[in-house]
């Protein structure tokens, strides 16, 4: 970079169209540096700036560059470049110093008239120093010497030394700024061109600086801040603990606790929580689960506060099973299943209320299965269960799903009461709901109603003309006979029932049926017993879950809202339900879901664990006793009718204060999987007399906890019961099936008597082992093995799958067809 000694000393360098000039810019005025920076700097300008005349500043353009034509010629930056040039050489200074402290004092002197005529004052501010510059290229010799005199207290207060410095720095440049004279320039304009220069560096430094105080500051702060802070802390924490000392600890305490875990939320040791609960009488150790009251009591004498910990599960959040305001409830379609003995007429009946109350123009009268449909009658709406028969209306109660209103008992005229008969009878008294009875085949000349009505007296159901309660109809659903007056009687005993439903609701329901389609995936019919289905909505049903695609009801019709007592066959469920599932309509899929996964779990658990059993004279007295039981419901079968109903009136005549023997079916034959079903779904305990329950019933009982009593005297089967009311059930002998064998053959042989030729179906027959000969479910002997042969040498056991000769001591009445079932009588330790 070059530098040029000008008569004022070093001044910055500006560039200037490529050509560095260097000049006084304090003896150039403000409006011709602007000049200068336009281009347009003129002869007679130049002259007069520095005090000449324009012939000279011509004369020195003619002798070094060329000569201009006029005083008004424009100056190229060459040319400008030569004047200064020349003009510098031939007025040469002696002493910077003098200069600079010339420079520095000037402006100050200058800037007070500048100040004090700001606007019109340009004139005078023009020419305040224009007399010095005028001197500076003219006399610089006397000014020299003039200066000292004028700068000395200027170099003695030091001040001097400092404008040495400025030219280095940045800051002079502001100076410059500062000196200027006025002018008609819009100066404001040009001060922020320059501040827009320097303000990013500016900025960016005053920033740096910031950060670094702020750092500096924080650092500082943050040390003296974070002792007092923990200070603070640690008294805060002391305060607490004592806080904590003072106020009694709150624990949450569910239904059950272990031990430990109790101790672990009143923050005690394990020891300290079974010592107390030892001075309360529990021995208990820490794996032992304790009942909340117990661990209420130990929480509270140990010091704490006790809070029932509430758990919601996913179900409680996920089902809304809020109870409906009286108001909300409207009036809903009864719903009705038909039952009876085999060949009745219960499907004949269906069909012909079906197919009379099609609305004519209704989709051709073409109904379709799907579980369950639905009448007009009189304006009044009947749902009908398209499945008849006790069976399915007992397996749907024993899935939990209690939906039918009302049970129509299908009797035929000319038959009477039959077993089925009598087991709908209970079972439909077993649910609580109304019996009427339909006393069907009226057009057979055949047809006795009366004895039928007689035979019902037998079993609490007196008609209403003999000053009973029961609806008694006769019917032919051959020729619809009566059929219309049934309707109305349903309608009737629907009334007296007041039916109501909220259906402003999410929905809830049962399954009726369920099925896998091969084209459509799982179809279901479900019956909405509260609230609206809606197609779309999300449903969960047992362990299923889905999104209603699409509704329809028993005749085909597409429906998109299905209300309480409308049963509609749904399409869009993930798998297939069970009959009888509840289903509820819910508002979050995800956590249905969860839920779905949970339950699943629930059932693996419940398939591998122990079968929990509903009710068993084991614990029967301990039900009794927590008052969980009020009435002992029983289920008595026997090989005869006259043994049935005597081990019924003596079974019956066994109750107490406490507890009422209830015999809620009493019937001839063996023990079926119906009896189990309504010892299920009813708490009951079956006796048989003198029978043995069949294959299913076996299942079934084994899978659902049923009390199965055997009993071949009727004294035995009243002192076991009584003794178990009164707590005094000791058994001592229990008994161990090991398995059993079909009587094949039979041969009579002499010295031996008559030999079984038997083939082993069950487990093993033991030499040692007692035995009960049953024929056709009924129990005709029980004795012992008397001899067991494999061929014709004795075994000690026959297993499953071979053929083996059986003798029964002192017993000969053996026929084909006949069971030996082989078990052992086991004696339980008290
Ligand atoms: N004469 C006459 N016959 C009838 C009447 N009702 C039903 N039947 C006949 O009785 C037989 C049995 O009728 P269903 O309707 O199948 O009887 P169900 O009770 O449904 O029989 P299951 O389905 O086997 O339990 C059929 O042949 C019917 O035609 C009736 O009122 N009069």
């Amino acid at each position: 970079m070059r530098t040029y000694q000008t008569t004022t000393g070093l001044v910055p360098i500006r560039k200037h169209s490529g050509v560095r000039c260097v000049f006084s810019l304090v003896q150039v005025p403000q409006w011709r540096w602007l000049y200068l920076l336009n281009n347009k700097y003129r002869v007679h300008e130049v002259a007069k700036d520095f005090g000449k005349n324009s012939k000279e500043i011509a004369d020195i353009l003619t002798d070094y560059a060329t000569a201009p034509k006029n005083h008004m010629q424009v100056l190229e930056d060459g040319e400008l470049s030569v004047i200064f040039d020349y003009l510098t050489q031939h007025n040469q200074v002696e002493s910077v110093e003098s200069i600079y402290a010339d420079v520095y004092h000037e402006p100050k002197a200058a800037a007070k008239p500048a100040q004090a005529a700001p606007q019109g004052g340009q004139k005078s501010a023009q020419s305040a120093p224009r007399p010095q510059n005028n001197q500076k290229p003219q006399n610089t010799g006397s000014q020299q010497q003039a200066r000292p005199a004028q700068q000395q207290p200027a170099q003695k207060s030091g001040q001097t030394q400092q404008p040495a410095a400025r030219p280095a720095s940045r800051v002079p440049e502001k100076k410059i700024v500062d000196t200027r004279k006025g002018g008609d320039v819009n100066l404001d304009k040009y001060d922020e061109r320059l501040e827009d220069l320097a303000a990013g560096k500016t900025k960016q430094m005053q920033a740096g600086k910031q950060k670094f105080q702020g750092r500096n500051q924080r650092k500082g702060g943050f040390q003296g801040g974070n002792k007092r802070r923990q200070e603070e802390q640690e008294k805060m924490r002391r305060l607490q603990l004592e806080i904590a000392k003072k106020t009694p600890l709150t624990v949450k305490i569910p239904d059950e606790i272990g031990v430990g875990e109790l101790a672990s939320r009143m923050k005690k040791t394990g020891a300290e929580v079974v010592k107390t609960l030892m001075k309360n009488g529990v021995m208990a150790s820490l794996s032992d689960v304790i009942d909340f009251d117990t661990a209420a009591i130990i929480a509270e004498e140990m010091g704490c506060k006790v809070e029932k910990e509430v758990i919601v599960t996913i179900e409680e959040r996920l089902i809304d099973t809020a109870e409906d305001k009286e108001e909300d409830l409207l009036p809903r379609a009864p719903v009705v299943v038909v039952m009876g003995h085999v060949d009745h007429g219960k499907t004949s009946l269906l069909d012909y209320i079906r197919n009379a109350n099609v609305a004519s123009g209704e989709a051709g009268g073409i109904t379709q299965h799907i579980g369950a449909y639905q009448v007009q009658v009189n304006g009044q709406t009947i749902t009908f269960l398209d499945t008849p028969g006790h069976e399915a209306f007992t397996a749907m109660r024993a899935r939990g799903a209690m939906v039918t209103d009302i049970a129509i008992l299908v009797v035929a005229a000319d038959d009477g009461i039959m077993p089925q008969t009598v087991e709908s009878i209970n079972h439909a008294k077993a649910a609580k709901i109304p019996i009427i009875v339909a006393i069907n085949k009226m057009d057979k000349p055949e047809a006795n109603p009366d004895r039928i009505k007689q035979q019902l007296t037998e079993y609490e159901l007196v008609p209403e003309e003999w000053g009973g309660d029961t609806i008694i109809c006769p019917i032919s659903a051959k020729t619809g006979e009566g059929i219309d007056n049934l309707l109305e009687m349903v309608n009737l005993t629907a009334e007296m029932q007041e039916l109501k439903a909220n259906p402003n609701r999410s929905a809830h329901g049962a399954v009726i049926e369920a099925r896998l389609d091969k084209g459509r995936g799982p179809v279901a019919t479900l019956l909405v017993q509260n609230g609206t289905l809606k197609q779309g909505d999300v449903i969960i049903a047992g362990t299923a879950v889905g999104r209603v695609r699409a509704m329809t009801n028993a005749r085909g019709q597409k429906l998109t809202e299905a209300g309480p007592s409308v049963p509609v066959e749904i399409i869009g469920m993930g798998e297939v339900p069970g009959a009888g599932d509840d289903f509820h309509a819910v508002a979050d899929e995800r956590m249905a879901r969860e839920l779905v996964e949970q339950r699943k779990h629930e059932q693996k658990m419940a398939a591998s664990g122990p079968v929990g059993h509903k009710v068993s004279l084991e614990d029967l007295f301990s039900q009794i006793k927590q008052g969980e039981m009020k009435e002992l419901p029983i289920i008595v079968k026997a090989d005869v009718q006259g043994s049935a109903e005597a081990v019924k009136a003596s079974l019956e005549k066994i109750s107490n204060d406490e507890v009422r023997v209830r015999v809620i079916h009493c019937a001839v034959g063996a023990i079926n999987e119906s009896d189990v079903m309504l010892a299920t779904t009813s708490g009951a305990i079956i006796v048989g007399f003198n029978v043995r329950p069949d294959a299913n019933a076996k299942d079934t009982a084994g899978r659902n906890g049923v009390d199965m009593r055997m009993y071949r005297v009727i004294y035995d089967a009243i002192d076991e019961i009584e003794a178990a009311m009164k707590g005094m059930l000791a058994p001592k002998f229990k008994e161990v099936a090991l398995g059993q064998a079909e009587v094949r053959e039979v041969y009579k042989i002499t010295g031996a008597g008559i030999v079984a030729g038997c083939y082993v179906t069950e487990g093993k027959v033991e030499r040692k082992a007692q035995i009960r000969l049953v024929r056709d479910g009924i129990v005709v002997h029980e004795g012992a093995i008397a001899s067991l042969k494999r061929f014709k040498d004795d075994a000690k056991e026959v297993a499953q799958g071979y053929e083996c000769g059986i003798t029964i001591e002192k017993y000969q009445d053996i026929k084909q067809g006949d069971i030996i079932e082989c078990f052992l009588m086991e004696q339980i330790e008290v």
